[in-house]
């Protein structure tokens, strides 16, 4: 479905721009970008570029966009989707992470910073620290840039208060499909501000974010509660995340299931459970009659004024909470350490030789009327079998802190509350990649013959028709959008939503 360059490559006049000395076309340079964290597609682009500034972003936009055969130009932050999304197989990848090399981009004022599209997550994180602020919505890992999960929604335990990463941007820099470099805010082209948040890149490149900022806090109680119920477990999820800010309650929410062999087959200890916590666990596993182990994962914050009460408030939040008695594990960490958690599994990972492998992740956004039979079909049934499944997170959002002006989608239901279920799985063989595919498929497939009216996150589709339901009510406004800002259909085409407008007879017949 991708146009390829014109035979030869990249046309000569590329080279002759001011930005040349800019783009690699050696198989080194273009080899790096072409795989992402998925491992599952693979396609080389012809050249990467490596801007120093967003106007050499626009320069190359603006060239293609003007070619008679325009070609596929991606922006690839830290490449970490897994279906290919960050690709431009014939044409050329911007790898964003070069534009805050030679100037510091992360500039923090007092109640917002403005970040680099290309910026990490945990950088932005460290230089608001030194200010005594940070962000208040967080991905549950930093080594991701602003402007891909900006793309997407980011979505984390703080969600349920804050919303996605998306609803706590004030502004952007956007260089659009046309290579207009433009700042869009609520008020000022405020279409495109819309379409770009959770955009899939499909509008242009965020080069800019201005987002919000709460004063951070300096330390983190961080509670894991046991159940193996799910009725409970969802119950005291859904309870959690209705509480305000005010009341006696958590910062952060979300939570995970354990099922079939992976508590006694995974790893001895955790960064978080000790191996007598971990045997205790499997303990619990074995007396459920399914296996599954379900856990509220919740962040309580505090600083030196609240230190005191954070016992006699952790108290009484639980005490209306009904985990399996004797089940609550807790830990104390800084404020940083906490958000910056899933580093520490991803070393553990690298060292063991399965973080660079292939990722054939699935994650849904699941309507909270319809979750129990999601866990008694899918869960309990489609991956119920013997073998261990790895990470499987599942978690409450609040509808009301979704922006539905805003690309994400979340389920047509229009329920007050869904839930986010991510089967994050690795497989370490081709056999092992083959049948974790295959079951993906299956859940999609159940979903679909169940009336389950679920909608993908970090979204996936082989047909134009799979994104024309994706998108649903959104898809007309969409596709207007994309006719206006990326008219040659040239940006993120690794998401293979839109297929290249025909090009003229004359325009053609001139390549
Ligand atoms: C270990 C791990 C943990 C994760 N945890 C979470 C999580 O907790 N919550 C969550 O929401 N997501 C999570 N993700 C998913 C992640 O948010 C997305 O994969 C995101 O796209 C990754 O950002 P990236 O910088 O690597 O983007 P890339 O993979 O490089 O790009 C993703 C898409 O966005 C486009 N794009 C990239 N940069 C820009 C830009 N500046 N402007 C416009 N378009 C752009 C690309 O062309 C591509 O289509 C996780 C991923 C991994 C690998």
């Amino acid at each position: 479905q991708l146009r390829p360059m014109p035979a030869g490559g990249l046309s000569g006049d590329l080279f002759a721009l001011g930005i040349a000395s800019k783009i690699r076309t050696d198989c080194n340079s273009t080899a790096s970008a072409s795989s992402d964290f998925g491992r599952i597609m693979e396609a080389a682009p012809e050249a990467v570029l490596h801007p120093a500034t967003p106007a050499d972003i626009a320069a190359l936009i603006r060239f293609s966009a003007s070619s008679p055969v325009p070609f596929p130009v991606s922006p690839r932050g830290q490449g970490h989707s897994v279906r290919g999304q960050s690709l431009a197989p014939g044409g050329v990848v911007v790898n964003m992470r070069t534009l805050g090399r030679a100037h510091h981009r992360i500039n923090v004022s007092a109640d917002y910073v403005d970040a680099g599209g290309e910026q990490l997550w945990v950088d932005v994180l460290r230089a608001t620290l030194k200010h005594g602020l940070a962000p208040r919505a967080w991905t549950d890992y930093l080594q991701l840039t602003v402007g891909g999960t900006l793309s997407n929604a980011g979505i984390g335990g703080q969600a349920f208060r804050h919303g996605p990463q998306i609803a706590n941007v004030h502004e952007l820099d956007v260089v659009t499909g046309t290579g207009e470099m433009v700042t869009c805010s609520r008020d000022k082209r405020k279409d495109l501000f819309f379409a770009a948040l959770g955009g899939l890149g499909q509008f242009g490149i965020i080069t800019r974010a201005r987002i919000a900022l709460e004063l951070a806090p300096k330390q983190v109680r961080w509670v894991r509660l046991a159940y193996s119920d799910v009725v409970a477990f969802t119950r005291d999820q859904e309870l959690l995340i209705s509480k305000q800010a005010s009341e006696a309650g958590f910062d952060y929410v979300e939570g995970q299931v354990q099922l079939n062999r992976t508590l006694t087959e995974g790893p001895k200890s955790t960064p978080f459970f000790s191996e007598a916590d971990i045997n205790r666990l499997a303990g619990l596993a074995s007396e459920t009659g399914s296996g599954a182990i379900y856990f509220i994962e919740a962040a309580m914050y505090y600083d030196e004024t609240t230190a005191p009460s954070v016992n006699q408030k952790l108290k009484m939040v639980l005490a209306q909470l009904s985990f399996v008695p004797g089940f609550v594990f807790t830990k104390d960490v800084t404020y940083f350490q906490f958000l910056d958690r899933v580093r520490v599994e991803e070393a553990e990972l690298r060292w063991a030789g399965v973080w660079d492998v292939p990722h054939p992740w699935l994650n849904l956004f699941v309507p909270r009327s319809r979750i129990l039979d999601f866990d008694a079909g899918v869960l309990k049934g489609i991956l119920g079998g013997d073998n261990p499944v790895g990470l499987i997170l599942m978690y409450p959002m609040n509808t009301a802190k979704w922006n539905s002006q805003m690309t994400a989608v979340t389920p047509p239901t229009g329920e007050d509350v869904f839930y986010t279920v991510g089967l994050l799985r690795s497989a370490l063989s081709a056999d092992e990649l083959e049948r974790l595919q295959r079951e993906n498929q299956s859940v999609l497939a159940f979903c679909d013959k169940e009336g389950i009216e679920c909608k993908q996150y970090l979204p996936y589709y082989t047909s134009q028709d799979g994104w024309r339901r994706h998108f649903g009510a959104k898809w007309s406004n969409i596709a207007q959008l994309k006719a206006k800002y990326d008219p040659h259909a040239i940006m993120s085409r690794g998401q293979r939503i839109f297929p290249l407008p025909s090009v003229p007879a004359a325009s053609t017949a001139t390549t």
